[in-house]
């Protein structure tokens, strides 16, 4: 309940529904960038799925140089730190390929790969990630704008209240590993 005790004009409470929360621009933000960090994980399924048919490694370290290379230019345009915006994507990297590795082995073990809608790596899968990265880096940007001191808190709460699939949550985890970092 919230109390208007001085104002004779407002009614004497009103229900705590009615009111916005005082935090909640930052708990948009975080909600936003979790969300945005979910989306680009969305896309390892299809990835393994095109690694698996075309025996494909899953690393690709020159991809990635290419990803952080973008990344590092575009950190400016979000009023990012360079540095801030590379670490947080080596994260969302190594995460998106330990979701990889655990679809792979899921697959190896039962001998086949879903019978699932195949995308192309080149033409489509790459290009949803290159938009999903000024995505990723605008919600960090906020994010940042509005970090709270209980962040980490913050952060096992909201994990935890996802109901995901175990390789997605492990994925998850890792990915938002570093986000309440000083740095
Ligand atoms: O583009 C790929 O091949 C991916 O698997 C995606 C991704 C990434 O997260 O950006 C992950 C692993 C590779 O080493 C390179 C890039």
């Amino acid at each position: 309940m919230v109390f208007h005790a001085s104002n004779e004009d407002l009614p004497f409470s009103t229900p705590e529904a009615e009111c916005l929360p005082l935090d909640a621009t930052s708990e948009n933000a975080f909600d936003t960038l979790i969300d945005a960090i979910e989306k680009r994980l969305a896309t390892a399924e299809s990835i393994a799925l095109y690694k698996w048919d075309n025996g494909k490694a899953v690393q690709d370290t020159e991809r990635e140089q290419q990803v952080q290379a973008r990344v590092r230019n575009s950190a400016w345009r979000h009023q990012l730190p360079a540095e801030r915006a590379t670490r947080f994507f080596a994260d969302q990297i190594e995460a998106h390929k330990m979701m990889q590795y655990a679809l792979l082995e899921r697959w190896q073990r039962r001998g086949a790969a879903p019978d699932a809608h195949r995308r192309d790596l080149t033409s489509e899968l790459r290009p949803e990630l290159d938009r999903l990265q000024a995505e990723l880096l605008h919600s960090l940007a906020a994010f940042d704008k509005e970090r709270r001191a209980d962040c980490a808190r913050q952060l096992a709460t909201k994990l935890r209240k996802r109901p995901q699939p175990i390789a997605l949550k492990q994925a998850m985890i890792r990915a938002s590993s570093k986000l309440c970092d000083k740095t």
